[in-house]
């Protein structure tokens, strides 16, 4: 059952507008970040409860998708961080496929493996490690 309520546009231009042009072609362009696959990640304000859409990095593995709260290494957690763990029900589409997922934050042994498809989906994601002190927290996403 998809998420409803009032879309809410980011105020980041550049994430706004790619995550809307991937939309309106049903994923078909804005699906890269310099030549690397992109999903959409749907999210219910925490506070706002509007709908809230946030491109991410492509980690994919049997059908199940990480997504990690780098922020590209800055000091706070990207606020729709605050979304994934106040929500028991997400959005990804991957493509043209939308589908509903349980996201559940990883750690230990389980997020090291995880962590290492993240590095090979996205390389700079070791580099964000290394820019800042706060963990970065990473949710597994698996289909309802
Ligand atoms: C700008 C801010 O965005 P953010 O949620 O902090 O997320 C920051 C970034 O992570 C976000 O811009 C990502 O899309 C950036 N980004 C990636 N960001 C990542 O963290 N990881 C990635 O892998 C990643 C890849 C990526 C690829 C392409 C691209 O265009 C952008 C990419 C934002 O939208 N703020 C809103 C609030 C958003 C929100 O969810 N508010 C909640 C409240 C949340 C709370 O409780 O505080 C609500 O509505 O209730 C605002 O200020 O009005």
């Amino acid at each position: 059952m998809p998420l409803t309520g009032e879309y809410a546009p980011s105020p980041d231009k550049w994430s706004r507008e790619q995550a809307e042009l991937f939309e309106r072609t049903n994923g078909a362009e804005g699906n890269e970040m310099q030549g690397k696959p992109i999903i959409v990640l749907t999210t219910l304000g925490a506070k706002s409860g509007k709908i809230r859409k946030t491109p991410l990095m492509r980690v994919e593995h049997d059908g199940e998708y990480l997504v990690v709260a780098s922020k590209g290494g800055a000091p706070e957690h990207p606020t729709w961080y605050h979304n994934i763990v106040n929500a028991p029900l997400v959005e990804l589409q991957d493509g043209p496929v939308r589908k509903d997922y349980t996201p559940r934050e990883l750690s230990g042994e389980e997020r090291e493996v995880w962590w290492e498809r993240a590095v090979e989906a996205w390389p700079a994601y070791a580099d964000y490690a290394e820019k800042t002190d706060r963990v970065i927290p990473v949710f597994l996403l698996t289909p309802v």
